[in-house]
């Protein structure tokens, strides 16, 4: 059959990722990437060349490998604005806002203008997916003329809590005052009034001024998201169902593609292990000593790319994770320990206890981690990643959130999904002793049951597909 002269002058589908240069958004923006090759589409994905450049050092980080499969893929880079010995941890937030919103912008758009201009063989850019912290790109995107679509890379349950912020300042809920009481009920956020407390909106509404240019980013960026053509995000129906609903009557177009973990196992039958964006060298000399652990027996310990914690606080994990006598794995990243200097000891009942029970790496392979049989119980700061992997490996959660979203997810967590405990704002070792022997043992049955049917759901998209192909 011939084809029409009108199909003839259709551009071929060719989509931009952008995700903002941090591990936690450029996980999920690739994963969905592959997903879009996998359908057919040529993709270009925009790294900054800081992290591209780390991605292609690692020998545990096979790009190559991932992605030659895929000969509609290709990376670009642009510069995030920092120098390379710059720390990009959670500290310093707003210094990846500004340089990129002042230094990355203007090369966003050069590089748009070129990529329409250029004589390469690659069609021009019919559509962009760029992340919803950096809406930056849909000022771009609106004056080039180019359909651009918000991929926000946090839960439903945060990013609405982020949009009634305006509306919790006018009610006088924020800023807090300073005798205010953490555990006092927020009443107008619609959706969450029976449960959300002043200490479970994201930690940016801590700020004491209403000035506090983090606050200001994340009040903007939301709001201004609408003026995308639709928004993504990585959830699922059964998850956030009544939250959606909720944000869909201000942003009508949702796709809730999540999780994007599970999607890509089934739709590109990818097994474990999985195949890695990490931006740290993957120990995986834990995977062997998990191998040799009881069933369920030991508890994951990881905060993520971001956080940091002080020797203060890393003393009273390690001792709550000792004294509780249960078996543990801990990913403590080399950049998330502050303040360096001080006593470097460390006592020796925790160097032991370690030996007898405990294994410590730098960095793990943690979508295999959670998945193994050895594995019963996820210590996390309740990042977005963090939280769908454990709810896809039906592993309950202790949370310490440490920062924005975090927060709010991990009351979902402990209230609403009913998949483990909340550890906010403290850490003090009775504390993680006692969590730790609640969610290992006192109330393991409970949580394993919960978790169990999570992951039955959050897995559905696997048997919704594998009965299309029978
Ligand atoms: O040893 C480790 C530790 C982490 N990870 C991976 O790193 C990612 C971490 O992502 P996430 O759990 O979302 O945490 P952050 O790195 O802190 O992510 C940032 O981005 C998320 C998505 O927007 C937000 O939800 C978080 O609050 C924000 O801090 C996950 O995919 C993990 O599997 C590893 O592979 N090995
Ligand atoms: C850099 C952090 C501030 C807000 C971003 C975010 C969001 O989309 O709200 C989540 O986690 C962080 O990585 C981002």
């Amino acid at each position: 059959m011939g084809t029409t002269q009108e199909q003839e002058a259709q551009p071929q589908p060719h989509v931009l990722i952008f995700p903002f240069p941090v591990q936690g958004h450029v996980n999920s923006m690739l994963k969905l990437a592959e997903l879009l090759c996998n359908a057919g589409l040529l993709v270009t994905f925009l790294n900054s060349d800081y992290n591209h450049n780390r991605l292609l050092r690692l020998e545990t980080t096979d790009l190559h490998a991932r992605f030659t499969r895929w000969p509609g893929f290709r990376f670009e880079t642009i510069t995030d604005g920092l120098p390379d010995d710059h720390p990009r941890s959670g500290e310093y937030l707003n210094d990846i806002f500004d340089s990129i919103k002042m230094i990355t912008k203007p090369l966003f758009r050069k590089m748009l203008v070129s990529l329409r201009r250029s004589s390469d063989i690659r069609p021009p850019v019919t559509c962009i997916i760029a992340d919803g912290i950096m809406t930056f790109a849909i000022d771009v995107a609106e004056e080039l003329e180019i359909p651009i679509i918000s991929f926000r890379t946090i839960s439903a349950c945060s990013f609405w809590a982020y949009f009634c912020i305006p509306k919790l300042i006018e009610a006088g809920e924020l800023p807090f005052k300073g005798d205010e009481d953490m555990d006092g009920q927020i009443t107008c956020v619609p959706g969450m009034e029976s449960f959300l407390r002043r200490r479970d909106l994201p930690s940016f509404c801590r700020a004491k001024d209403l000035d506090d240019p983090t606050l200001q980013v994340v009040i903007t960026e939301t709001q201004k998201a609408t003026r995308a053509s639709a928004l993504i995000l990585n959830t699922f129906e059964e998850l956030e169902g009544p939250i959606l609903s909720q944000i869909r009557s201000h942003y009508p177009n949702i796709y809730t593609i999540g999780p994007l973990l599970a999607l890509l196992k089934c739709r590109l039958s990818y097994s474990s292990p999985s195949i890695s964006s990490s931006l740290w060298e993957e120990d995986k000399s834990c995977m062997s000593w998990l191998d040799s652990q009881p069933l369920k027996s030991v508890l994951y310990v990881s905060f993520g790319s971001l956080a940091v914690v002080t020797r203060d606080e890393l003393l009273e994990f390690w001792y709550g994770l000792v004294n509780s006598r249960q078996r543990f794995l801990w990913a403590i990243r080399p950049d998330s320990i502050a303040e360096k200097e001080g006593n470097g000891q460390i006592p020796l009942e925790l160097v032991e206890g370690t030996k007898e029970r405990g294994f410590m790496v730098g960095w793990a392979p943690q979508e295999d981690v959670l998945v193994h049989s050895s594995v019963g119980g996820f210590l996390t700061h309740s990042g977005w990643n963090s939280t769908l992997e454990s709810v896809f490996a039906g592993v309950p959660m202790i949370c310490w959130p440490y920062f924005a979203d975090q927060q709010t997810n991990s009351r979902f967590v402990s209230e609403v999904w009913k998949l483990g405990i909340d550890m906010k704002d403290r850490c003090d070792r009775r504390t993680v002793e006692n969590m730790v022997k609640e969610l290992m043992e006192e109330r393991r049955e409970e949580f394993m049951k919960s978790a169990d049917q999570m992951a039955k759901l959050a897995r559905r998209i696997e048997v919704l597909f594998s009965e299309q192909l029978t």
